[in-house]
């Protein structure tokens, strides 16, 4: 190993010609700022061009120019995390710890502008000191190190780089994980790491003045992004001009009269090769003043040759390509705004080669093909006087020796700073051009400075008053006048099959309802046009018109329109007779063969479970005690039996079974309590059973429902329901109900149009478009119904508690609402619910009819007619 040295260097690297700005900037930058140490630069030969090499050789700008080897990642998948596949060779920094002829390193990226020589670094005692990352504080940039130089960190960072040890690929990874945390932590301020994406402003404009040296990390360096890039005042901006003052003071592309003063000056114009936007051949052709225009006479630096011109150094850079990639190239192939620098390596490779005599040609003379018609490339407008007529090929030394074409004959290059045409299928937009958004139209808007608060306007233009669907008067004249079809099935209606009984229709109030003591007494119904069959109610019907007059107001909520074929209308006093009284399985043998059987068993089996009581709320009490009647017959419609059908089917009482009676009962469990039940105290014995007492209790219970729905008692121990409360409701057993006032249902309030007059005649009922059973014939109910007439008047009593202001309360006089409710469904709100006339047996055993068996809360459906 080497005897330590004595000297301190600057050091720099240099793996490509593109960052050959860099460098230079790097180097000047320091000698500027004074500094005493010498400057080194260590380079690969076998990727940077010797004139580059040669670059800033009149300026001696780098004391030392080391030739190194180049350190390559043969394991680069890392470097793709960075997404830069660039720095293949970035482990060639390693090669500083070879340099045992200094004592001290303080290396610098190339890509780092001096403010201030930091030489105090020198005199740090520590082995390896690096300042953090910005992209991981816990880790060194290793863009600044001082470092010294020695094997044993070298051979061991070797063997690292050969597997290919580094979480980034590159050195920096490689270094990181190599010293851990045994470095000494410099100030940021000696790594500067500016991102143009993030400043952190406050403390930027606090440290300003303390920046050492700051480090263009990433691929964007000053020179890739070119003089005009970063013209702004943000921290990233001041400090990308830091850069371009360095640059601009070594290389700047003066005046023409300048550079002729330093013709022998070639640095510059290859430094500026690299930069972008930068390298403007000052190549051109001149006529003198009294000359021939047909005399050629190039200009280069300032001088005037006689063409041919001399050829310029730029003709023979070998620009690295790290794949190794080697392509003849002029420089000139792209316009010098056009060049693509290191870092998009991958997509763009400028290998020169210069397979041609330097006396061919200028860089830049690649005479245009035939077809051209573009002015020749001429630039320093003070210098065209005259323009090479180029169709002509005047150019001498075409002529004698006509130079080589490259591999790839390069398509015209249209001077951006010249030529009027740009062609952005093969171009990047000229430098200098203009955005094309300064055509844009613009508006400007300026901020209110107003600063009078604001204050409303006195009022607001009245809304419009008449946004009232105004019912008809009047129903149309002629029956065909009826609303077009919408719906398929008002199209496809079928007849209707069921209506109720005709009643004598009292005589149609002559006033408008409410001047006969308030709508809901006299309801007034238009009937739409489809109502062919319909019996029209007058006064009364629930179905109709919902009255709640609290405090005087009339609430009301109609539903004038009907396009249903359902007539469910009239309110006959003989309405029971009315009814279908069938069920069209009435008639199937089968079935009632089956139903026969199955009566037979139940007889025997209630005959041999009879006589043990058991006390209601033990199972007697449910409500299927209430209806302990046995089939009869062989109509499976007829009343079912308690095991089918604890409630009669054709009410929506709210008798809820008991819970234990799921439908998951195993047949075993089921026969059980059916003896219970059977054998339950206050079941009435078969003969004792009175079905029109049965069916008025049912009407109650209906009109409970109803009365509940409307907001009346909610009765919250349903389990404990024995069947009886409601005959002791009825009966007053509980006490007198204290029925609040209370706000109407929702929907129901003050919901009348200024301009409503109520309707005259029957008001129809909204149904839905349901297919309608048919019936024929007449059921058991209504028999049992024609034959209990003292169910009405029952029926009135409970319809209407006293101080409960029912819908019913009006119509039952008449109408009895429960059963009527319970074949066309709730009307809650004056609106009639669709009554269920599906297809289908509901009240098959096994069945479940939900909408009438759990009350508590409404189904969808009553929540559709609820809502409405
Ligand atoms: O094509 C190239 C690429 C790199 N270099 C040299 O290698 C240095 C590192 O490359 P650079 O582009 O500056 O890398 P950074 O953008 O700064 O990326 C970070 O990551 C690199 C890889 O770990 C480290 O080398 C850097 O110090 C670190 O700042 C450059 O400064 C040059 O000295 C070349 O000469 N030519
Ligand atoms: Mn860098």
């Amino acid at each position: 190993m080497a005897a330590q040295g004595e000297e301190d260097v600057y050091a720099s690297l240099l793996l490509t010609d593109t960052y050959l700005p860099g460098a230079l900037v790097l180097a000047h930058s320091l000698r500027d700022a004074g500094t005493t140490k010498k400057l080194a630069i260590l380079v690969t030969l076998d990727t940077v061009s010797a004139d580059v090499l040669l670059a800033d050789r009149s300026q001696a700008v780098y004391d030392y120019v080391i030739p190194t080897s180049r350190i390559q990642n043969e394991h680069p998948a890392n470097l793709d995390l960075m997404n830069r596949r660039d720095l293949h060779s970035a482990f060639t920094k390693i090669n500083l710890w070879r340099q045992t002829q200094f004592r001290k390193i303080v290396y610098m990226d190339a890509d780092i502008v001096a403010y201030r020589a930091p030489d105090e670094l020198f005199d740090l005692p520590h082995a390896f000191s690096a300042a953090p990352d910005i992209g991981w504080p816990d880790l060194f940039n290793s863009g600044l190190m001082v470092l010294t130089p020695n094997m044993g960190d070298y051979y061991a960072m070797m063997a690292m780089a050969q597997r290919g040890i580094s979480f980034d690929g590159a050195d920096q990874g490689l270094l990181n994980m190599y010293f851990k945390n045994n470095y000494n932590r410099l100030s940021f301020t000696y790594n500067v790491t500016p991102s143009a994406h993030y400043q952190y402003m406050p403390a930027y404009k606090h440290f300003q003045s303390s920046i050492n040296m700051v480090h263009f990390i990433g691929s964007e360096k000053p020179w890739v992004q070119g003089r005009n890039h970063c013209t702004g005042n943000s921290p990233y901006d001041q400090m990308v001009g830091r850069w371009w003052a360095v640059y601009d003071r070594h290389y700047r592309k003066e005046s023409s009269g300048t550079t002729e003063s330093q013709p022998e000056t070639r640095a510059p114009e290859l430094v500026q090769y690299f930069v972008s936007g930068e390298y403007q051949p000052t190549i051109s052709y001149v006529v003198p003043v009294g000359e021939p225009a047909s005399d050629e006479i190039g200009t280069i630096y300032g001088q005037q040759y006689r063409a041919p011109l001399p050829p310029g150094n730029f003709d023979h850079l070998h620009v690295y390509d790290h794949q190794h990639q080697e392509h003849q190239h002029h420089p000139q192939d792209h316009p010098p705004h056009d060049y693509q620098h290191g870092h998009d390596h991958q997509h763009e490779h400028q290998h020169h080669h210069h397979h041609h005599e330097p006396q061919h040609a200028p860089p830049h003379s690649h005479p245009p093909p035939p077809h051209s018609t573009e002015p020749p490339p001429a630039t320093e407008g003070t210098h065209t006087e005259a323009r090479k007529d180029q169709a002509q090929n005047h150019q001498p030394w075409e002529q004698p020796q006509p130079p080589p074409q490259p591999e790839h004959q390069p398509e015209p290059q249209p001077q951006p700073d010249l030529a009027p045409s740009w062609d952005a299928q093969r171009h990047p937009p000229p430098s200098d051009s203009k955005p094309e958004a300064i055509n844009f139209p613009h508006t400007h808007y300026a901020m209110s400075s107003d600063t009078a608060p604001f204050v409303p306007p006195e009022r607001y233009p009245t809304p419009p008053k008449n946004m009232w669907y105004e019912v008809p008067k009047e129903p149309p004249a002629d029956p065909k006048h009826k609303p077009r079809p919408v719906f398929p099935w008002e199209t496809h209606q079928p007849r209707p099959t069921r209506v109720f009984a005709h009643r004598e229709p009292e005589p149609a109030p002559s006033e408008p309802a409410h001047a006969s003591g308030g709508p809901w007494e006299q309801p007034s119904h238009t009937p739409t046009g489809s109502q062919t069959q319909a019996e029209t109610a007058t006064s009364g019907s629930p179905w109709t018109s919902v009255e709640a007059p609290s405090g005087g107001e009339a609430a009301h909520t109609h539903t004038p329109t009907n396009s249903s074929p359902r007539t469910v209308l009239s309110a006959p006093s003989d309405i029971w007779s009315s009814f279908p009284r069938t069920n069209a399985w009435d008639t199937v043998p089968e079935i009632n063969r089956y139903v026969d059987a199955l009566a037979q068993k139940h007889r025997r089996t209630r005959s041999r479970g009879g006589g043990k009581g058991l006390p209601p709320g033990e199972g007697g009490g449910g409500p299927g005690s209430d209806f302990g009647w046995s089939r009869r017959g062989s109509r499976v419609t007829d009343f079912p039996s308690e095991e089918d059908r604890p409630s009669l089917p054709v009410t929506p009482a709210p008798i809820r079974r008991p819970r234990r009676w799921g439908a998951g009962m195993g047949g075993e469990e089921e026969h059980r309590h059916q003896q219970l039940l059977l054998t339950a105290e206050g079941v009435p014995a078969q003969a004792e059973w009175d079905p029109a007492a049965r069916l008025a209790k049912l009407a109650r219970q209906q009109s409970e429902l109803l009365f509940q729905r409307l907001g009346g008692w909610h009765d919250h121990d349903d389990d404990d329901d024995d069947g009886g409360g409601l005959e002791e409701r009825a009966e007053g057993k509980q006490g007198p109900r204290e029925i609040p006032s209370r706000v109407l249902p929702f929907g129901s309030e003050g919901v009348w149009s200024p301009t409503y007059v109520a309707p005259v005649g029957p008001l129809p009922p909204v149904v839905s478009p349901k297919p309608v059973k048919p019936h024929t014939g007449a059921s058991p109910v209504s028999r049992i119904l024609a034959a209990a007439p003292e169910l009405i008047a029952s029926q009135q009593e409970v319809a209407a508690p006293a101080g409960v202001t029912l819908p019913s309360k009006t119509v039952a006089a008449t109408a009895p609402a429960p059963a009527t409710t319970a074949m066309t469904g709730f009307h809650a709100h004056g609106i009639l619910a669709p009554s269920y006339q599906g297809p289908g047996a509901a009240f098959e055993k096994g069945e479940d009819i939900p909408t009438f068996e759990t009350p508590a809360l409404p189904t969808e459906e009553d929540r559709d007619v609820l809502d409405t």
